[in-house]
């Protein structure tokens, strides 16, 4: 039987490797444009391509926003295919954003998809919604504990109008009370400390997504209590989407320590001969973080 090495374990290498930058490889059809390169299969796969190439040595993780390759269909899928493989070759952690959720039966077959090491879209890991239950969610986080890969799962968006929804307060459960958001990332965090060895582990595997634009708390999560391993947090939403850098820390308090902290456009938009100067200062700025 091989053994594999849990998502959380690479994240903390990558962590303490490279930072805690992930550079977001979103392939607009204004930024193909501006990098002079085809709006089709071809151009996202170049864009793809260089971008993993800018960010190799210089961060430890990328996340491809699948939407831009979809656009293209099977060709934007075969570029994708490449992109993923040279970006994992390059010993980048690289997370699927393919936001995902169904039943829990579908939700295991993009699983299988997106993070199953024979799949040629595998990657390390993959953002999914829970909006069907925690339990819909609970195969797919078996599954990926078993491959060794991460669950990244929505919980409080950049984007202004999910607030209605994501502070919305959950009735008849055993988590009645709690928003939305709140009983995601408590329930993520549930589950990562009932994990065998958790007691050993600075990460959990199951991650949340937590915009950069938004309070936590606001959303009824609760940032105060420290606990152990650690939830993952990916957090876009910083530069084009008007979150700032330096506000991140203290916003996501006792979270803070699990921070990704992810920026596609305000990166990508320094094309092609600026991306990998881009990509360095950013790195240096979130290094200098307090996290
Ligand atoms: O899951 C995500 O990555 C995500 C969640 C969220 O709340 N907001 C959000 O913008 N994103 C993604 O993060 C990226 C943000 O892009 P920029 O605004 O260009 O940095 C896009 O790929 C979005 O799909």
């Amino acid at each position: 039987m091989t053994t594999v090495t849990a998502f959380g374990d690479r994240l903390e290498a990558a962590f303490a490797a490279r930072g805690r930058l992930c550079v977001g490889i979103d392939p607009h059809a204004w930024l193909l444009d501006e990098w002079r390169l085809p709006d089709s299969g071809a151009g996202v796969r170049e864009f793809g391509l260089r971008v993993v190439d800018a960010a190799a040595g210089r961060v430890g993780i990328v996340k491809p926003q699948v939407s831009f390759f979809e656009r293209h269909g099977s060709a934007g899928y075969a570029a994708l295919e490449r992109v993923l493989g040279l970006a994992r070759e390059a010993g980048l952690l690289v997370i699927a954003d393919v936001k995902r959720g169904d039943i829990g039966s579908t939700v295991e077959a993009y699983g299988q998809a997106w993070l199953s090491p024979s799949s040629p879209l595998a990657a390390d890991a993959m953002t999914i919604y829970a909006y069907q239950g925690l339990g819909s969610i609970e195969g797919v986080m078996r599954q990926a504990e078993s491959a060794g890969a991460g669950l990244f799962v929505v919980a409080a968006t950049s984007n202004p109008e999910a607030a209605a929804i994501q502070q919305a307060v959950l009735q008849g459960s055993s988590r009645e009370g709690a928003s939305v958001a709140g009983a995601i990332v408590s329930g993520v965090d549930a589950w990562n400390r009932g994990r065998d060895g958790a007691d050993e582990r600075a990460f959990g595997s199951v991650g949340v997504v937590l915009g950069a634009t938004i309070v936590p708390e606001e959303f009824g999560i609760d940032v105060s209590s420290d606990s152990r391993p650690r939830v993952p947090v990916l957090v876009p939403g910083i530069g084009f989407q008007g979150g700032e850098l330096r506000d991140v820390p203290a916003r996501l308090g006792s979270l803070a320590p699990g921070a990704i902290l992810t920026d596609s456009r305000g990166l990508l938009a320094a094309g092609p001969d600026g991306i990998a100067d881009a990509i360095a200062r950013r790195a240096d700025e979130v290094g200098a973080l307090d996290v």
